[in-house]
């Protein structure tokens, strides 16, 4: 071979490999339905050479550029930072590189990245849903796209047991601690899911255990958790469920200022910032970490083959 190897072709890879230039492609992307012993013989040859295929050469014959847009809500979530971080591991290994931007949970902001990420020629995307955002608006991405906390009907999303994450708060506090005083702090209505789902959870089963409700809602902050304990703890709960991670801490830092340590608290989530409470705090997983697996690994089937679009739950679970 005279070529330089920085000027190889999947051409001269196919004919070194004795294969052909499809096969090349398709052992390149990961195709499921190539033969091991033929992937061994190609990698071995792409090894040998350190052949890596141009972007430019991968997007003429219709691939992305090996790049995955993962498009979160905010930049310092707790829940999305921990569901990023058990993906991109997995993305690096298949040979993507991962963007990360933030939509501020601005609907017309994803579809500017989005677009960003077409020019770009992105293999896929991971959109982290809020209330407001269409499923229209990722219409292009369709095929080749994961949706994190919202059940977007034709597209393979990833969603949060929010009901029964609440219910099992509840029926520990209720059933084995027999708490009959129990405080709520979640976030407004208007946020679907961690917002509405929750409290309506947390309403019905007051309503079915006889329970006085006794709930806050604030912001999708810490500043809600210190903010509304004063209202909360106004009616002498015996426990508190806070609807977010981020709701226990700022409970916690106003529990820890007045010195009140006779409270149990339950927070929905589970981050590692828990470990480092003054508050005991029991946590009900509901496993950022397995979303972001799950997201990625969906993500990776469906752009090497088809496959139907589909709503995962993520299970959650008592911590004790
Ligand atoms: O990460 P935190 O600030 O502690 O917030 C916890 C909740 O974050 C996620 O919900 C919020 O972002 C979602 C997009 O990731 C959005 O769809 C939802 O409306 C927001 O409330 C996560 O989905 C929840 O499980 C966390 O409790």
């Amino acid at each position: 071979m005279s070529k330089s190897l920085t000027n190889l072709t999947i051409k001269d890879i196919a004919k070194l490999s004795g294969v052909s230039k499809s096969t090349v492609s398709r052992v390149i992307n990961h195709d499921p339905m190539v033969k091991e012993s033929t992937r061994n013989k190609v990698m071995a040859i792409i090894e040998q050479y350190q052949f890596t295929p141009s972007k430019s050469a991968r997007a003429m014959r219709g691939y992305g550029n090996k790049v995955i847009g993962i498009i979160v809500t905010r930049l310092d979530s707790i829940s999305e930072n921990h569901a990023v971080r058990s993906m991109l591991p997995i993305f690096y290994a298949n040979g993507y590189d991962p963007i990360i931007i933030e939509s501020q949970f601005s609907a017309p902001k994803v579809e500017e990245h989005l677009r960003m990420l077409k020019e770009k020629q992105a293999d896929g995307v991971v959109v982290f849903a809020f209330t407001g955002l269409e499923s229209s608006r990722l219409a292009f991405w369709r095929n080749k796209c994961v949706v994190i906390a919202r059940p977007f009907p034709d597209y393979s999303c990833i969603c949060y047991d929010d009901v029964g994450a609440v219910n099992k708060a509840l029926t520990y506090l209720y059933q084995k601690e027999k708490h009959k005083k129990i405080g709520y702090i979640g976030i407004t209505k208007q946020d679907q899911t961690t917002g509405e789902l929750r409290y309506q959870a947390y309403t019905d089963f007051c309503h079915t255990h006889k329970i006085k409700p006794n709930a806050v809602l604030g912001k999708l902050s810490f500043y809600s958790g210190y903010e509304l304990a004063e209202s909360v703890l106004l009616d002498s709960p015996t426990a508190i469920v806070c609807a977010t991670d981020s709701i226990a801490l700022g409970l916690n830092k106003y529990l820890s200022e007045k010195n009140i340590n006779n409270i149990v608290v339950i927070s929905i989530g589970n981050s590692d910032l828990l470990n480092f409470l003054f508050t005991k705090t029991i946590i009900v997983d509901l496993g950022f970490d397995k979303a972001g697996t799950y997201a990625a690994n969906e993500l990776l089937q469906t752009l090497q083959s088809e496959v139907k679009a589909k709503i995962i739950t993520v299970p959650s679970q008592i911590v004790n």
